[in-house]
């Protein structure tokens, strides 16, 4: 294939989105949010708030525009159902609202929905006085969450085990503010994942007028009551986590891919991507072209292993990470992912399985994976599977750049946070 040369213009993040449409809803006056996400993800939150009293405006022009106005009195509505799909921002950040609801509020998703882990925020919620239903498995969607009678009125103490999920202590911190002696989070497990992402919280809470301490090596986080409200105006960062598939094939197919409005500074773990690829062999500039930042990664069809890799912070973009190391010279060893198993799909197991489709060596570690070199003509076309996660979909698009005869089944997953993939991947490929 011709090396590739290309700018990919990636929508607004995930994380962000979500995270703003959560706070505005927390504020009282409404917020205008320009750039958000307009995916599977972002609309089950914006379905979500509604159902709970939040109105959700999307500008008549521009549809990544949306105006978000809190219930009057700051009072959610309950008695009311929930549809999280298979959202982790959407199943792990809404349910805090429902303590500040005036009945019941019902979640449930979509099937696949049912195995990832829920119970270590519900359990905080749970120590805020709520009363949990499962109506499935313990500990699992669906659930009903009963608002308590009165909230703590002085400082609330929690503890939970966020090991298998950054999100149970994001999902607490984001509603931390609005409890009327805030609260003390203390996570009791041994290591944190996708640090990144809680301080990412931490930083949106801050923005909206709130004051967390954080003490990372004790793991407790202390958030003071406060009202929140964002500034009138919140322009959200392109998906640096969905810039991966596209600046790793640089890598993999050789040539120029630039990404634009690449943040100088950012709270996102994407931004540990361009650094990761570099290791791998990539030349990576940040050109700034008519008052644009642009992160420019070039690649010449080598790439390196890097031994063992820990990859703790950033483990969303494990997948993309390890369609590049498919093709490198040397084994890697993922470290710091275990967690994977519990997201969308379970990651590590479905990686394993469909590097093993394509003629390529792959096991799962007791934290991780690891990815051992095989030479370039055991390589072979197949169909892949997808287990309706976006990341997977990407990971067997990426394959396909240098495997000749890769199909992706029900590359339409890719839905959940990244609404035109195919048309953007064409686009790429100059098709
Ligand atoms: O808070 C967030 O926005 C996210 C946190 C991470 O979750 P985990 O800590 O469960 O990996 C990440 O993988 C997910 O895509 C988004
Ligand atoms: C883990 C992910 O998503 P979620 O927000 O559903 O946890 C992801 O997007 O890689």
């Amino acid at each position: 294939m011709q090396p590739l040369e290309a700018t990919v213009t990636v929508p607004g993040s995930k994380s962000l989105s979500n995270r703003y449409l959560i706070l505005a809803a927390l504020g009282s006056q409404p917020v205008r949010l320009v750039g958000l996400l307009r995916s599977r993800d972002t609309d089950l939150m914006m379905g979500a708030l509604e159902a709970l009293g939040v109105h959700c405006e999307v500008d008549a022009d521009v549809e990544t525009t949306v105006t978000v106005t809190p219930p009057a009195g700051g009072r959610f509505r309950g008695n009311t159902d929930l549809f999280c799909g298979l959202a982790g921002t959407v199943m792990r950040f809404v349910p805090g609202l429902a303590l500040f609801a005036d009945g019941p509020v019902h979640f449930d998703g979509d099937e696949q929905a049912y195995a990832r882990p829920m119970k270590p925020v519900l359990d905080g919620l749970e120590q805020l006085g709520a009363t949990v239903e499962y109506h499935g498995e313990i500990g699992k969607l669906p659930f009903t969450i009963t608002p308590p009678a009165a909230l703590p009125q002085t400082r609330a103490h929690v503890s939970i085990d966020s090991s298998g999920s950054s999100q149970f202590i994001s999902g607490l911190l984001l509603i931390g503010s609005r409890l009327p002696g805030g609260l003390t989070l203390q996570h009791t497990g041994e290591k944190t994942p996708s640090l990144p992402h809680i301080r990412m919280t931490v930083a949106d809470v801050t923005g909206a007028g709130g004051e967390v301490h954080a003490d990372e090596t004790a793991r407790t986080w202390t958030v003071e009551p406060r009202a929140l409200q964002l500034p009138d105006t919140v322009t959200v960062e392109p998906d640096l986590s969905n810039a991966a598939p596209f600046l790793g094939a640089a890598l993999i197919a050789g040539g120029t891919v630039r990404v634009p409005h690449w943040p100088e500074t950012t709270t996102q773990p994407g931004g540990l991507l361009p650094g990761y690829l570099e290791q791998m062999g990539a030349t990576v500039a940040f050109p700034v072209i008519d008052d644009v930042r642009y992160c420019e990664v070039t690649g010449n069809g080598t790439v390196h292993g890097l031994g063992t890799f820990d990859l703790t912070a950033a483990g969303e973009i494990a997948p993309s990470l390890a369609a590049v190391l498919v093709f490198a010279d040397a084994s890697t060893d993922m470290v710091g992912i275990g967690h994977l198993r519990g997201h969308e799909t379970n990651r590590l197991a479905a990686l394993v399985a469909e590097i093993a489709r394509v003629g390529g060596k792959a096991e799962e570690l007791p934290d991780g994976l690891r990815i051992e070199p095989v030479p370039a003509e055991q390589l072979r076309g197949a169909d892949m599977e997808t287990y309706a996660d976006h990341r997977m979909a990407t990971f067997a698009a990426m394959l396909g750049l240098r495997i000749v005869g890769i199909k992706v089944k029900n590359v339409a997953t890719t839905r959940k946070t990244l609404p035109d993939f195919v048309g953007m991947w064409n686009g790429m490929l100059g098709e």
